[in-house]
């Protein structure tokens, strides 16, 4: 069974004083196995901020489903909202979220602390996950006195701690420069080859050519679908490349 089944996901929005309607999705189908590493791709304004904030159970939809392990995330009511995502989910987003107040440790440890876990366990799941991430080092700076990839690797460690059934990037290499831009992709390419499965969504077509899978978006529909299948990350990076020009120019994608 898909760890994540999106089906025939709708969203239209209500614009506030105009009362006009936005159809942001319409129709979206597909799904993600364990340990797959998708990407989602599209220009701006093709639904997949809107597409993302749905699966993270942050908005719902007009009408579908989303299915993580066969559970319906739509219909979680607002006082389990926070636990199901604390329990299920990991996010990585471009400007970080981390909290300036505490030390780069305890924002690593906070959503273990909201879940009641003992400090011994919260140390146990900690060690190996530094180790990795190569982050031993900065644990009792604060997130202000430590660079935007090292910053970054922090928020990884934050989203991983918790084993999520999936983690949900939202643009994780927008904020970064070329080398922690690649030290980020080669760190989700280690964490995905540990079985975690990651959605992603960016405009990078570098970052995109790390995953598994790229989904394009136009207009609130899935336009295509790449698998990374054989191909090294050159020709991966061809492939996505030629797809969003042919997004950006109008065509019909023909299989
Ligand atoms: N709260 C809202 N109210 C009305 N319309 C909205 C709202 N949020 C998004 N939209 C519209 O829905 C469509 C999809 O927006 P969305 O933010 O999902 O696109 P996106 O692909 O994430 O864009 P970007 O890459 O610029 O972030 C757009 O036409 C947008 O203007």
């Amino acid at each position: 069974m898909a760890l994540l089944e999106v089906k025939n996901l709708k969203k239209v929005y209500t614009t506030r004083f105009t009362q006009n309607q936005v159809q942001a999705l319409s129709n979206v189908n597909f799904s993600v196995n364990k340990g797959e590493y998708v990407a989602i791709m599209g220009e701006s304004g093709s639904g997949k901020t809107t597409l993302l904030n749905i699966l993270a159970a942050l908005d719902k939809p007009t009408s579908g489903q989303v299915l993580l392990h066969g559970k319906d995330i739509t219909h979680i009511s607002e006082k389990e909202i926070a636990n199901f995502r604390r329990e299920h989910l990991g996010f990585v987003f471009q400007d970080f979220n981390l909290l300036d107040n505490f030390n780069n440790r305890d924002n690593i440890f906070l959503p273990l602390v909201l879940s009641k876990k003992k400090y011994p366990e919260m140390k146990k799941r900690l060690d190996p996950i530094v180790k990795q991430l190569g982050i031993e080092n900065i644990l009792d700076k604060f997130p202000y006195e430590i660079s935007g990839g090292q910053k970054q690797r922090v928020a990884v460690a934050r989203a991983i701690i918790t084993n999520p059934d999936l983690i949900l990037a939202d643009e994780p290499t927008g904020a970064l420069d070329s080398k922690s831009t690649e030290e980020l992709l080669h760190l989700f390419g280690t964490i995905n080859a540990n079985q975690q499965t990651i959605v992603m969504v960016t405009h990078s077509t570098k970052a995109a050519s790390h995953a598994s899978r790229v989904l394009f978006i136009k207009d609130g529909k899935i336009f295509h679908e790449i698998y990374k299948g054989n191909k090294n990350l050159d020709q991966m990076y061809q492939c996505i490349s030629d797809t969003l020009t042919l997004l950006a120019t109008g065509g019909v994608h023909h299989e």
